[in-house]
């Protein structure tokens, strides 16, 4: 079905026009409460809800996204979800803002939109001024909303399936996850089955099992990994990982059969698109492996991507390919667990040819980004993984699997790095 909009309205600024206005208005406010004194409650809060105005304009639809699903939720979800994402949820789930972006850009009556979506007007005003006030939604008169780049982004499915992973998969986990580290003396999670996730859920399956037996939880996931990628620069982009100097170069052209690239735990193959259609003419096989129920929900993938049905914990089926690569998948997995999905790797790697690319955060020690920060809470509450800093890195991948890390390109801290590793024998 074609969308209304297209992904640069979820990547771009909510409304870059305004800022030059917004940051007068600042300074103007900035001003007003100089000369009012730092006690001037008013002043201050004008200034403050100009400030929030501002950033509203200059956040992408995408950042927000993830700040109610990941940051916010992360930093402070305890006993309930934030309200405001209960309101932008609920426009999600009742297919408010899908309506809306058909609506079009013009102004639209609460009191045709609860006629259009068959429900009572006053819970949808309730909803949808809280939403407004938030900042989300443009109220332009009384009972009256004008659809923005925020609530448009919301019809893609990329974008909303953020709000179906937070408040029902994620939210009920870092709820549980006060009771789950008082009981065990407040200690880390080891066990990937033995998480807050699997006392939320009430299951003993872990994360991914569990979210791809409960669907359209893993469809859901899927779509949001391809959210949280929008607009974000790619490892494979010019000024970040050399690929035509260290993958394509040396690559060996008299075997048919060779293998270019192995996205390990690929999903549904977002990242081995990214790096084919970067290289259309990279020679070599493009293979995208991960478990049979997630390959059968790959939709429209270009017909050179290969798919394998595998399971990383068991032998590497694809030996001597010159990259074998995986993007979050170490973080999220307790170290011991990492120890073999990496040997498995390492078994296959051919020494001096094979290289294996881990893009994952790598944590810097101060000035962390909060969504590296969100994310390592989401790894130790639901799956006992972790965002691992360089020395991690080493430990992990050199002294525990035996790779030699021979460069980590990190293109701006807050983005996965990529640390290409070598076998040494
Ligand atoms: C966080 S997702 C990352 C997906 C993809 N690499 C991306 O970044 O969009 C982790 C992936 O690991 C896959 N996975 C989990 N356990 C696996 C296993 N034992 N073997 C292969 N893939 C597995 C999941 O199905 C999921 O697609």
């Amino acid at each position: 079905m074609a969308l209304p909009i297209g992904f640069e309205t979820a990547v771009n600024p909510s409304n870059i026009d305004a800022v030059p206005k917004l940051l007068s208005e600042v300074a103007s406010a900035g001003n007003a409460l100089s000369k009012a004194g730092d006690a001037s409650l008013v002043s201050r809060l004008e200034l403050l809800a100009k400030a929030r105005e501002l950033v509203h304009a200059l956040e992408t639809p995408r950042e927000v996204m993830i700040q109610h699903v990941w940051t916010q939720a992360t930093a402070w979800l305890i006993e309930h979800q934030p309200s405001n994402t209960m309101a932008i949820s609920f426009g999600v789930y009742t297919g408010l803002w899908s309506a809306m972006a058909k609506n079009g850009d013009g102004p639209q009556k609460v009191s045709d939109l609860a006629k259009q979506l068959g429900m009572q007007e006053e819970l949808l005003q309730r909803m949808m001024r809280h939403v407004a006030a938030s900042g989300y939604l443009d109220m332009t008169a009384p009972d009256e909303f004008t659809p923005n780049n925020f609530s448009k982004s919301l019809s893609m499915p990329v974008m909303s399936s953020g709000y179906y992973t937070g408040p029902p998969i994620l939210n009920p986990t870092f709820l549980h996850a006060h009771d789950w580290l008082k009981d065990r003396g407040y200690k880390i999670p080891r066990d990937k089955n033995d998480t807050a996730y699997q006392i939320a859920h009430n299951t003993k399956l872990h994360w991914f099992e569990h979210i791809q037996s409960t669907p359209p939880h893993g469809q859901n996931f899927n779509d949001h990994m391809a959210g949280y990628l929008l607009g974000r620069p790619s490892w494979s982009d010019e000024g970040f990982y050399p690929v035509k100097k260290r993958l394509v170069e040396g690559f060996d052209l008299g075997n048919n059969d060779a293998v270019l690239l192995v996205d390990i735990g690929g999903g549904i193959g977002h990242y081995t698109e990214q790096f084919r259609s970067k290289f259309p003419d990279a020679p070599g096989r493009l293979i995208l492996q991960d478990l049979p129920v997630v390959l059968g929900q790959v939709q429209g993938l270009h017909a050179r991507i290969e798919r394998m049905e595998y399971d990383f914990f068991t032998e590497q089926p694809v030996k001597g390919a010159r990259t074998y690569y995986t993007h979050f998948i170490l973080h999220d997995w307790p170290d011991e667990d990492c120890v073999k999905i990496a040997g498995r790797v390492r078994e296959a790697m051919q020494p001096s040819y094979s290289k294996f690319l881990v893009h994952e955060h790598v944590i810097p020690p101060v000035k962390q980004d909060s969504e590296q920060t969100a994310l390592d809470l989401i790894m130790m509450t639901g799956f006992g993984g972790k965002e691992r800093s360089a020395a991690q890195w080493s430990d992990l991948l050199e002294k525990r699997c035996g790779l030699k890390i021979v460069n980590i390109y990190t293109v701006v801290n807050g983005i996965e790095s990529v640390i290409e590793c070598e076998r040494p024998e």
